[in-house]
């Protein structure tokens, strides 16, 4: 029987860039990809059914089962402890976590203010750095925080750096590279492993004719 799989895909920045892999690794996806503002979209030939979500909700689709795999950046992934397998780094979406602030400043003494879209990552980061400090929870437009005093450092992710140097803000210490990651539901792997790992294949395939220079159309 070849049932659907499921696909929890991220809208926003990642979508496209998935969706290309997906191109180059053969699967025929339609044009209605490209333009539409269906939150479902099937493709019968594949058997293929995408679920098109807030990037930050991927994994909790993928944990609840409700779509067998999914992509989600590894920053996702390390801001929560998540029931999930990570079956493969699609080497996309490449950035990394920081810390910034405004140049040559040194952080008070008494728990100072840090502020994040990933309190998690901040907290442990800090933690192991011996350091106490108040996080403060964002959503977006992180980099705002130290340019008007709401903080005195962010944890953000940092890709070309121009966010960064636009807003007169520097780079204090990496914590950790960031990339998309195919993600699975742990049943629905073990129920329909043939074909996640059939779609694995095809991606992995991919990722190394073009880590290796190939030119894949
Ligand atoms: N500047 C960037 N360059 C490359 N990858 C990035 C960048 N910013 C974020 N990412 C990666 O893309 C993922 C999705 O980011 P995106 O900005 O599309 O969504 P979001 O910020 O979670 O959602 P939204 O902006 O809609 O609230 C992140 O989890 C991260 O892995
Ligand atoms: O180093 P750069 O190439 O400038 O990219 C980094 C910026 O990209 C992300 O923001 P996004 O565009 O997702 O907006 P957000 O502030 O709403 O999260 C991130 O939070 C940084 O602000």
């Amino acid at each position: 029987m070849n049932e659907y799989v499921t696909i929890a895909m991220p809208k926003g920045r990642i979508f496209e860039e998935a969706l290309e892999l997906l191109r180059k690794a053969g699967f025929i996806l339609p044009p209605e990809f490209d333009d539409s503002r269906k939150l479902i979209l099937e493709v019968e030939e594949e058997k293929l059914r995408f679920f098109l979500a807030k990037p930050m909700d991927v994994v909790t689709y993928v944990e609840h089962g409700v779509a067998d795999i999914g992509i989600a950046g590894k920053d996702v992934m390390l801001e929560e402890e998540r029931v999930v397998y990570e079956l493969l780094d699609l080497k996309i979406s490449a950035c990394y976590l920081a810390v910034a602030g405004l140049p040559d400043t040194k952080m008070s003494d008494v728990a100072p203010k840090v502020a994040s879209k990933y309190p998690n990552i901040t907290s442990s980061y800090f933690r192991e750095q011996g350091e106490q400090v108040e996080i403060i929870k964002l959503n977006g437009s992180i980099e705002l925080a130290p340019m008007i005093g709401l903080a005195e450092r962010i944890v953000d992710i940092v890709s070309t750096g121009q966010t960064l140097k636009e807003n007169g803000l520097v780079e204090y210490s990496r914590i950790a590279n960031v990339t998309s990651r195919l993600i699975s539901n742990p049943v629905s792997f073990r129920l329909k492993e043939e074909r996640i790992s059939e779609i694995v294949d095809r991606l992995a395939a991919v990722i190394d004719r073009l880590e290796s220079g190939e030119s894949v159309f």
